[in-house]
């Protein structure tokens, strides 16, 4: 066994309660996607008997922490969510450098984290079922609920904080143990989050983090027989692999996957609102969020002066190094992404007009990082591939529509379905955006991104398993109900 160095960035994995190297002897290296010199930290590179060790405990801590009330389970949240409030500044700056967004994003996820951990230990004092009138009089019937077991969490790097405590808290909360295979890129900083919820004292097993390849520990969690439930956040194509296989042995999965939201600017829009929203929603964090905008569906009568007041304020956008002050956008988080985004605008130089960006940035501060320009095309039609497929960089595709009905339309026409916006002062507009449009979160004159921890999250079509996850809604994936008849 070796000791975790306190406060270091190198990880080990925490298997049982205890920080252990992986049997492999490799780590994977984490460099900031800013400044490609500056070395982040280390996590282990492990392998299927380290992921083995860690189900293992988990699967021995289930019936002890199952039989926990849940308000004891919860003191351990609201405990965690002090340690990690006092360690804000240090996991945010861990984050920027890690993942490239902004400081002060990353220190807002961090916050969100925090009240996250809150309201799921407030949880544990919830009700968890009702009475049912019996037909039989003298009766009891009611129901409660049982947690899944042993969870399999695995999560993207984009939230390195707020995904893995969105899974973890409920899942915690309502009795199951976890363990956790975060994204490799962003391991680092979900190491600090293990950290907080080990030093809340929870019992040994019941949190367990496995580091390494997603092929080997995310692949192995999915096809684990002791694994009862696996949650996923993530590409489309690794999601439904996980559902795919997870459901071949029967275990209960959530996935959560990709999205090309619109937003809908109608004519009688207010345009400086519609021009804010669509800035904040499509490039904050570079675009790299399931929920960000990607296109814009503007009605013709006000499509030039939106357009205009757009472009300019997106040459404003000041890119950089995210812990620089001043700084708007930072970076993408790794080559891969970053040329995953440039193949995408080499394709919309194609398919419509470039407006402004659509260029990897040079020069003296970004020949370290994998900068690109946030980018605004004009002329795509809803046929073309930046308009389909998710690009996850920042990068807005515009488009033209003639009325509102023209609008949903073309945005419905993906095959996703997360977060739509629409921006109009019209109620009946509004109302017929409302029913029409298949989203799974539908936001009127606010930016399509912007999740609320209290509410269920998730979207319609391609984007999920088509189940719900954050607010009350998480109880229904990491429990069953159960059906008691008392005579
Ligand atoms: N919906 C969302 O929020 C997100 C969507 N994406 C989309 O996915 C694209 C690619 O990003 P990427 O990070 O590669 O996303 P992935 O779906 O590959 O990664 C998400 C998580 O799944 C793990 N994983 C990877 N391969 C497997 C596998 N075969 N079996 C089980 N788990 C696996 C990853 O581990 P490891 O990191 O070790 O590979 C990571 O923990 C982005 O460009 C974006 O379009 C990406 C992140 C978040
Ligand atoms: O918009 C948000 O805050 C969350 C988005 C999200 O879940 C994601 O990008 O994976």
């Amino acid at each position: 066994m070796a000791v975790q160095t306190e406060k270091s960035n190198r990880f080990l994995n925490f298997i049982n309660g205890e920080w252990v190297a992986s049997d492999t002897n490799e780590v994977i290296t984490n460099r900031n996607p800013a400044n490609t010199d500056d070395v982040v930290g280390q996590v282990q590179k492990s392998s299927l008997e380290d992921l083995n060790n860690a189900v293992a405990a988990a699967k021995t801590a289930k019936k002890e922490w199952k039989n926990l009330s849940g308000a004891a389970r919860g003191q351990y949240l609201f405990k965690a969510a002090d340690i990690l409030e006092s360690r804000q500044e240090e996991v945010a700056e861990c984050m920027t450098r890690e993942m490239g967004k902004t400081y002060p994003e990353a220190k807002g996820e961090t916050a969100r984290g925090v009240a996250i951990l809150r309201y799921y230990a407030g949880e544990g004092m919830r009700k968890v079922g009702d009475v049912i009138p019996s037909s039989d009089s003298e009766a009891l019937m009611f129901t409660t609920r049982a947690p899944l077991g042993v969870v399999g969490v695995i999560t993207p790097w984009n939230f390195p904080v707020a995904i893995p405590v969105w899974k973890t808290a409920p899942a915690l909360i309502y009795g199951n143990t976890i363990v956790l295979k975060p994204a490799s890129e962003a391991a680092v900083t979900c190491g600090k989050v293990m950290e907080c919820l080990q030093e809340a004292g929870i019992p040994a097993g019941v949190i367990n983090m496995v580091t390494g390849p997603g092929s080997v520990i995310g692949q192995g969690l999915a096809e684990h027989p002791d694994v009862n439930g696996i949650t996923f956040t993530g590409s489309n194509k690794v999601g439904k692999n996980i559902g795919q296989t997870a459901l071949a042995r029967g275990a209960k999965y959530q996935l959560e996957m990709g999205g090309k939201n619109p937003v809908i600017v109608a004519s009688d829009a207010d345009l400086d609102l519609a021009v804010d929203a669509t800035i904040s929603g499509g490039l904050k964090s570079t675009g790299q969020k399931c929920t960000a905008t990607s296109r814009v569906i503007v009605q013709s009568d006000v499509y030039e002066t939106f357009k205009e007041k757009l472009v300019a304020k997106v040459k404003e956008i000041s890119v950089g190094d995210g812990m620089k002050e001043g700084t708007w956008m930072g970076p993408s988080v790794s080559e891969t992404q970053l040329n995953t985004v440039l193949s995408y605008i080499e394709k919309g130089k194609e398919e419509g007009t470039l407006l402004c960006g659509g260029e990897k940035l040079s020069g003296e501060e970004y020949e370290k990082g994998y900068f690109v320009a946030p980018t605004v095309f004009d002329d795509i039609t809803t046929d073309a591939t930046i308009a389909q497929e998710e690009i996850f960089g920042p990068v807005l595709a515009l488009m033209k529509v003639d009325d509102l009905e023209e609008a949903i339309e073309l945005a419905n026409d993906v095959e996703y379905g997360l977060s739509a916006s629409i921006f109009t002062t019209n109620i009946q507009k509004m109302l017929s955006f409302i029913d029409d449009m298949d989203a799974g979160l539908v936001r009127i004159n606010a930016e399509s991104a912007g999740v609320e921890l209290q509410a269920p999250f998730g979207g319609m079509k391609q984007s999920s398993s088509h189940s719900r996850e954050q607010g009350e809604a998480a109880k229904e994936f990491f429990t069953s109900i159960k059906t008691v008849f008392v005579k």
